[in-house]
């Protein structure tokens, strides 16, 4: 049997104890850009593998930038949107996201009463991501009186603190209090969460006071995701929620399995290019991402965009262009790129222990040896003649830290990540650099042709490309966490290419070299 495309992120050969389709009702509003409300519901319950329904609250009239306007229909439509289905299909589970007013609220909770569903799941959303309310200030107290009927609760940090009546959460212990107080207050699970504290993690944890729990809190964290894209992601996260708990019929492995979605979501959210403001997460990432080759490694492209252009407009970049770069800084960065060409072959030779194919194995263990042979020629050619200091500088070794660190306790997938951008974004560079000498006639007389001309190096190239597919292979076949984490470590690798760059400006001393 070939795995499913599915299998990553939802596998059915898993303990089930509910049913494999689960049949899940989103109750919330409309967002006609499709990245929140019921359509993210939607999505988000078949991308886990469930059956969607949604009765609709409210209509909205609102994009990635903001809400327009708010409408909302009479509650009594809905309660005959929520009959037409009770009355002919068994829910499995509920969630319920944007309530509008007072109204719709009553209904809904005479709704929950009367059908008791098996699992509820309450968002309680009240201002958009855009600062936009989505319930009337009047209808707070109304919302406090649905709580007692919903299993879990997931409000963001100022929704936490409005169900209190305290000052929004700033640091992540008292948020967890404010989740305990929230838990013993209505006797179910809270979900406190933490996409909007600052910090380069994003944790999430389930709280619960009664010991419905193994544990009071169950905390589970994964890193933050760098992106504007958070359009929808409580709506998201709450309905995959829903959807995962029907099936699997234990919160903890539920928000293990659905965080690990959402986090493939934000991740790929760049590549659906919605919107000018905060744009939706990428609700099928797994379906289409792990599919096509060639895909990650154009989201880590487009990653290191930003990073190529500050490189471009770097003084050292220009003055090797120009032939007017001081000898000093190039001194300085010749003697770095040896110091740090001797730490980068021992990473090369711990991506080729790690390595799950000989093929792969030989072409790392080459490397590492040709980083070596490049660091001696760089002494025997370029350095035993000129001054330079031969101490390692500050970006040097926090790169090549970096790239050990990452090397000692990431997996083969996020060490070829690290390593990547320096074949990558060197080669363009060089690419570049050695292109403009050419137009300009490969003057003889410019100050750094011949090592302009070392950037016409083809077998390098090829080394690129094959380094490139390597790593968009050990994407495809890691995990959605393996592959945020590879994205950090290229992004990482990428600021250090730049700082290299910028290092001789900075570090290269006035009184070693001519200059
Ligand atoms: N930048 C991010 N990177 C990773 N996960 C995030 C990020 N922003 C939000 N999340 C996750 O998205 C979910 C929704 O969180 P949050 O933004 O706090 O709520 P809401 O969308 O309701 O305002 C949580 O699981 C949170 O951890
Ligand atoms: C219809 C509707 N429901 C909910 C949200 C909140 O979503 P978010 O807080 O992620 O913007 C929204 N913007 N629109």
């Amino acid at each position: 049997m070939t795995a499913s495309p599915y299998s990553a992120v939802y596998p059915l050969d898993a303990p089930n104890p509910g049913r494999a389709t689960p049949r899940v009702l989103s109750i919330a509003g409309s967002d006609p850009s499709g990245g929140a409300g019921i359509q993210a519901d939607l999505k988000s319950i078949a991308a886990l593998g469930g059956y969607g329904m949604a009765a609709i609250t409210a209509l909205t009239a609102q994009n990635t930038m903001g809400v327009i306007a708010v409408h909302v229909p009479p509650a009594q439509f809905l309660r005959q949107q929520l009959d037409a289905i009770s009355s002919d299909i068994t829910i499995d589970a509920v969630k319920i996201g944007m309530l509008g007013d007072a109204t719709v609220i009553d209904e809904v909770r005479g709704w929950i009463e009367e059908v008791r569903p098996a699992v509820v799941v309450l968002d309680p959303v009240m201002v958009a991501t855009s600062g936009d309310r989505l319930l009337r200030e009047s209808a707070e107290k109304a919302l406090r009186s649905l709580l007692p009927l919903a299993d879990l609760i997931t409000p963001n940090l100022p929704e936490l603190a409005m169900l209190l009546g305290e000052p929004e959460a700033t640091e992540w212990e008292s948020a967890l209090d404010q989740g305990k107080r929230l838990a013993a207050e209505y006797g179910n699970t809270v979900l406190v969460k933490g996409g909007h504290l600052p910090g380069p993690v994003c944790p999430d944890a389930l709280v619960n006071t009664s010991g419905m729990l193994s544990r009071d809190v169950i905390e589970i964290t994964g890193p933050r995701v760098e992106t504007r894209n958070s359009h929808g992601t409580g709506c998201s996260l709450s309905s995959a929620l829903a959807t995962v708990q029907a099936r699997r019929g234990d919160w903890e492995v539920s928000l293990q399995e659905a965080k690990s979605w959402l986090l493939g979501a934000l991740t790929t959210s760049g590549a659906l290019e919605v919107g000018q403001g905060n744009g939706p997460v990428h609700h099928f990432h797994h379906l289409q991402q792990a599919s096509k080759p060639g895909a990650f490694a154009a989201t880590l492209w487009k990653e290191a965009g930003p990073e190529l252009e500050s490189i471009y407009g770097l003084p050292f970049i220009q003055g090797l262009q120009s032939g007017e770069l001081p000898e000093r800084d190039f001194n300085y960065y010749l003697a770095q790129d040896a110091i740090y060409l001797n730490g980068y072959s021992r990473v090369l030779a711990r991506a080729g222990a790690l390595a799950p194919t000989e093929e792969e194995q030989l072409f790392w263990a080459k490397a590492s040896q040709q980083c070596l042979e490049v660091e001696s020629e760089l002494h025997r050619n370029w350095l035993s003649t000129r001054e330079a200091s031969t101490a390692t500088g500050p970006v040097t070794k926090s790169y090549v830290d970096h790239l050990l660190a990452t090397s000692a306790s990431g997996s083969y997938a996020v060490v070829l990540a690290a390593i990547l951008p320096c074949y990558w974004l060197y080669a363009e560079v060089g690419r570049q650099l050695h292109a403009s000498y050419v137009d300009a006639g490969a003057p003889a007389d410019h100050a750094y042709a011949e090592w302009l001309k070392t950037y016409a190096d083809e077998d390098f190239a090829a080394a690129t490309r094959k380094a490139i597919n390597f790593t968009d292979a050990a994407a495809i076949a890691g995990s959605e966490m393996e592959r945020a984490a590879m994205m950090d470590a290229f992004i990482q690798s990428c600021r250090y290419e730049t700082a290299f760059f910028d290092a001789p400006r900075l570090f290269a001393q006035p009184s070693i070299g001519r200059g």
